[in-house]
């Protein structure tokens, strides 16, 4: 794989590049963590997206932090290669994850009149061809390479147009998952302008005062969460992923709210939740599901050391009731009505081979709280940047 040393003295047409480690596995990671933590249903069927001005939406802008230096490492690299410093950018970046089922046939990427502005493409693969997903190859019509197997930390980069008519196989098992970027001459289509714009409407932030308050999740409407196998609409098939995601990583939802059986059963996720374990209850509460299952995902993105657990402020877990056991049951069944459709298209094994420990849990619960309140400073120094430069 690779031809970035490629010298057939063919440059000005070569429309193509792949450079395998462009970035390190950590920041392929934390990406994930992002996306399993926000992602929303896609676009296409078995498709889930996270894009930048979702995370603003959802009360989660500082989760742009950890893109920033990557779409400026890709920008340069993709004009550098294509001999054009300083003309491009960014169109579009989102996190994208294909799951069995999915996939897209002959396209290039400028392909619909309203897509006529992407000029190059950048595929960042976050995971990795046949240990974390089988099928999902990509190729290339014509030309070389003609097929890509992604590897985490690899980057496909090539022109939007009909030089690269290209290809996904079907993905047969596991998630697949990916950093889309496309890039414009045409600085009328630059995203950041949308995104600042998002931004200052959104941000507690004004160059006088900078907000200390911790930002939580906030969940966009419930529709967006929901899966349905083969797009049916129907609410008694498929799940909710967040509630999925919390599940297959072996955690239950518990909630104090009496209306269980209320018809709006969605709202049930925007309010305060809490987890459990094998019958065992942590006694925090989360502001709502996606508090809660930022802490699952961030848990098993870090997992944590013992020496980590010094000065934790400790929380009570205590085993469920019958009666709270019934709870648990009830909230499982409403919100995951294919039990075997999450586990296949969500399950990861690697995630669940150490033994779990609830002391291990509250440590990383505190650190995630470090972990935001960090991002959350770096976007105020990027905020208050910008609007002094503007
Ligand atoms: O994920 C990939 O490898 C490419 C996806 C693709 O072709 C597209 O979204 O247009
Ligand atoms: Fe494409």
């Amino acid at each position: 794989m690779g031809n970035e040393d490629d010298t057939t003295g063919e440059n000005q047409n070569q429309a193509r590049l792949i450079i395998p480690d462009f970035l390190s596995l950590q920041e392929c990671k934390e990406l994930e963590f992002i996306h399993r933590s926000c992602s929303t249903v896609g676009y296409r069927p078995n498709v889930f997206s996270t894009t930048l001005s979702h995370l603003i939406a959802t009360n989660s802008p500082h989760l742009i932090i950890p893109f920033l230096s990557i779409r400026d490492r890709l920008r340069e690299k993709v004009e550098e290669f294509f001999g054009c410093e300083y003309e491009l950018s960014v169109e579009f970046t989102g996190l994208i994850s294909w799951t069995r089922g999915a996939s897209i046939g002959w396209h290039t990427d400028d392909n619909r009149p309203y897509l006529k502005q992407r000029h190059f493409t950048a595929v960042c693969y976050l995971n990795t061809y046949g240990q974390d997903f089988k099928g999902g190859l990509f190729h290339f019509r014509d030309g070389h390479p003609s097929t890509v197997v992604p590897t985490a930390g690899a980057v496909s980069i090539y022109t939007a147009d009909d030089r690269n008519v290209h290809l996904v196989d079907e993905i047969l098992e596991g998630e697949r998952l990916t950093l889309a970027m496309w890039f414009s001459r045409d600085s009328a289509h630059d995203e950041d302008t949308k995104l600042i714009s998002l931004l200052s409407s959104n941000m507690p932030c004004s160059s006088s005062k900078v907000s200390e308050e911790l930002l939580l999740p906030k969940p966009a409407s419930s529709n967006m969460y929901w899966f349905c196998p083969d797009q049916e609409q129907n609410e008694e098939s498929g799940f909710d992923i967040c509630c999925a995601r919390i599940y297959v990583a072996g955690f239950d939802v518990y909630s104090t709210e009496e209306e269980l059986s209320c018809s709006d059963f969605s709202e049930l996720l925007q309010q305060p939740l809490q987890l459990a374990r094998s019958n065992v209850l942590f006694e925090q509460e989360f502001t709502n599901v996606l508090h809660a299952l930022q802490a699952v995902q961030f848990y098993l993105w870090k997992g944590t050391t013992p020496e980590d657990s010094e000065g934790v402020r400790r929380r009570k877990i205590s085993l469920l009731s019958e009666l709270e056991q019934g709870t648990v049951a009830s909230m499982k069944s409403m919100f995951v009505k294919d039990n075997e459709l999450a586990n296949k298209m969500f399950r990861d094994d690697k995630c669940c081979l150490h033994e779990f420990d609830w002391a291990e849990f509250t440590v990383s619960v505190d650190e995630l709280e470090r972990y935001s309140r960090r991002l959350q400073k770096e976007l105020n120094l990027v905020l208050l940047f910008h609007l002094h430069l503007a």
